[in-house]
């Protein structure tokens, strides 16, 4: 493989699929591809830069092989089409938005992707996920709860090469931000065991 995987993670409400969003067309113009992600959650569900589909059809494409990476979290599967496999062959660059849970086996499959860890604070976490309005409190809470288990975990030097990138405030920042991670991961020239 010569193009290079970008795995993107963070709390759900950290702002992953808005960044992508706002990076996708820049990206793309570059070389960079950004992922669609295959999930079974309802159609009705708004922002998501994904497939929706049903339980059965998810289990029937993971069965065919349609994934390159799966996960199961928040009681949804998540699936990245295979289709990454030959654009990064091709050597085109790919953004995925990822599962902090899969990361591990993401670096088996990958091992030199780039792992991008997007943070915000507590307290703006928790106002943005009411406000975006798709899961209920309940649902809420069970999501800021499974953070806690990942605080320690990612950041205990079991990931030294994970990047930082606070999306705290503004936006538009926090893309130019990841733009020039991105563009500096790039210009590194591959290890010898590529
Ligand atoms: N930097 C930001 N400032 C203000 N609101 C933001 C920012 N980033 C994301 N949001 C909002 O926070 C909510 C969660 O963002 P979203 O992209 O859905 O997160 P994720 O994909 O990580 O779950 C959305 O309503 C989004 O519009
Ligand atoms: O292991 P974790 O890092 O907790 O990730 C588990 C899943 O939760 C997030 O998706 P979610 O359904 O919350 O979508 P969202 O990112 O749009 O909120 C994330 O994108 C992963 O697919």
């Amino acid at each position: 493989m010569t193009g290079r995987l970008i795995y993107l993670i963070g709390p759900s409400g950290s702002g992953k699929d808005s960044l992508l969003d706002a990076v996708r067309e820049t990206l793309e113009g570059e070389g960079c591809r950004v992922a669609r992600r295959v999930i079974t959650r309802s159609a009705e569900a708004k922002g998501e830069l994904a497939e929706a589909v049903s339980a059965e059809e998810f289990a029937r494409r993971a069965e065919r092989g349609d994934f390159a990476m799966s996960w199961y979290a928040n009681g949804l599967s998540y699936g990245i089409p295979a289709v990454i496999d030959d654009w990064l062959a091709a050597g085109d660059d790919v953004l995925v938005n990822g599962s902090r849970g899969y990361l591990p086996e993401a670096r088996r499959r990958y091992p030199h992707l780039l792992a991008v860890l997007l943070t915000v604070e507590d307290a703006v976490l928790r106002r943005r996920l009411h406000a975006r309005g798709r899961e209920s409190a309940e649902e809420i809470e069970t999501r800021l709860a499974r953070n806690a288990g990942f605080a320690d975990t990612l950041l205990a030097g079991e990931n030294p090469d994970l990047c930082l990138l606070d999306n705290s405030g503004d936006l538009e920042q926090t893309c130019q931000r990841l733009l020039q991670l991105i563009e500096a991961h790039r210009s590194q020239a591959w290890p010898d065991s590529a």
